[in-house]
């Protein structure tokens, strides 16, 4: 489920023609996704200046989480690390040169369409890869003009477990509730001095296109903001080198997506040391992030909850591993 809503396919023509990329050939909800409405769309020619082959591009109306006011980060952010050769989707601008338009009060933006799939158990070659992408992404984004802050640090995704509350988290899983003493240790001693670039802060799997071990595009960059580069390979570490729910640690990823890091750019020692601490605050950012969603979205809904579980399992392991799961 993420077509959260109808737009009719007159009014998806009218919208496509608004852009200089040919007419609208057909509309495909696109199920994957949670957070916005996405369509597959198709359209007669013109391919909107990217270059690409075909005249495929994604179609996105922005439903929930996102600030239209942070809309022009997002989509220009696309647009430089695309001009730098990183393989990330640009946007289309429609024929006033707008990166975004307004239907029926919610904003939505053509991307380009990027070949690939995700990933459900990745290889080290793969990690690799991402590694690569990953370093590459925050070199290029060095020079873009525009910033955003993080407004899902530490101190913040205490405060949101804080407020979920003891007794609902323990209705989430009895163990959850001993997260709260620690989530507060991390707020407290999180470093802020390490090297800061613009970083992507979800880079799972699925926000990640491959062509067999080649990275064809990295995408979903809703949460970029600016941050301390190693908190992001922290976060991408979590989310691409443990079993989906958390309970196997596998080194060799952790290994391969690192050397691919640093292939390009090399960690400071005070980064590496930091990683430990850093990949736990990655993981008290999702178990925060699932605990409210969880108790805000009722068992029924058609989205699937995920379990903040998955990543209290990976924070155990940080914590009994320490620098030694980045050895
Ligand atoms: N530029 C692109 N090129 C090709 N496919 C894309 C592109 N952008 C998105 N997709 C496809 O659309 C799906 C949903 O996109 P995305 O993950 O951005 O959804 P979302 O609801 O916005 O995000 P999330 O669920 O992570 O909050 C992706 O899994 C991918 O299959
Ligand atoms: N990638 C996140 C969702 C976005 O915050 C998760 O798996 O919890």
């Amino acid at each position: 489920m993420a077509v959260y809503t109808n737009l009719g396919t007159e009014r998806l023509a009218a919208l496509i023609a608004a852009y200089d990329v040919g007419d609208l050939v057909s509309a495909k909800g696109i199920a994957e996704g949670v957070s916005n409405s996405n369509w597959l769309i198709e359209t007669s020619g013109k391919d909107g200046g990217t270059g690409s082959q075909g005249a495929r591009f994604i179609l996105t109306m922005y439903e929930r989480r996102i600030e239209t006011a942070d809309l022009p980060f997002f989509l220009d952010l696309l647009d430089h690390l695309s001009a730098a050769d990183c393989s990330v989707p640009r946007t289309i601008h429609d024929r006033d040169g707008a990166s975004f338009r307004m239907v029926d009060g919610k904003a939505v933006a053509l991307i380009e369409f990027l070949p690939g799939v995700s990933p459900t158990a990745p290889s080290a070659d793969q990690a690799r890869a991402v590694g690569v992408a990953l370093a590459r992404m925050h070199a290029a984004a060095q020079d873009f003009p525009g910033t955003r802050d993080n407004d899902l640090g530490p101190g913040e995704n205490c405060a949101t477990l804080e407020s979920c509350g003891s007794d609902a988290l323990s209705q989430i899983d009895p163990d959850l509730p001993e997260v709260l003493p620690r989530a507060r240790a991390i707020a407290q001693t999180w470093p802020s001095d390490l090297p800061r670039s613009i970083v992507h802060s979800d880079l799972f799997p699925d926000n990640v296109l491959m062509l067999g071990d080649r990275v064809s595009g990295l995408i979903d960059f809703y949460f970029a903001c600016a941050d301390q580069m190693a908190y992001d390979l922290a976060v991408t570490h979590a989310a691409w080198c443990f079993s989906k729910d958390g309970s196997r640690f596998d080194p060799a990823l952790g290994q391969a997506l690192v050397t691919g890091y640093e292939s390009v750019r090399p960690l400071e020692r005070r980064e590496r040391d930091a990683l430990p601490l850093l990949a736990e605050g990655a993981c008290l950012r999702f178990v925060a992030s699932r605990a409210q969603d969880w108790i805000e979205t009722p068992a029924g809904a058609l989205v699937t909850r995920k379990d903040p579980m998955d990543f209290v399992r990976r924070w155990n392991t940080y914590r009994a591993l320490g620098q030694e799961a980045f050895a």
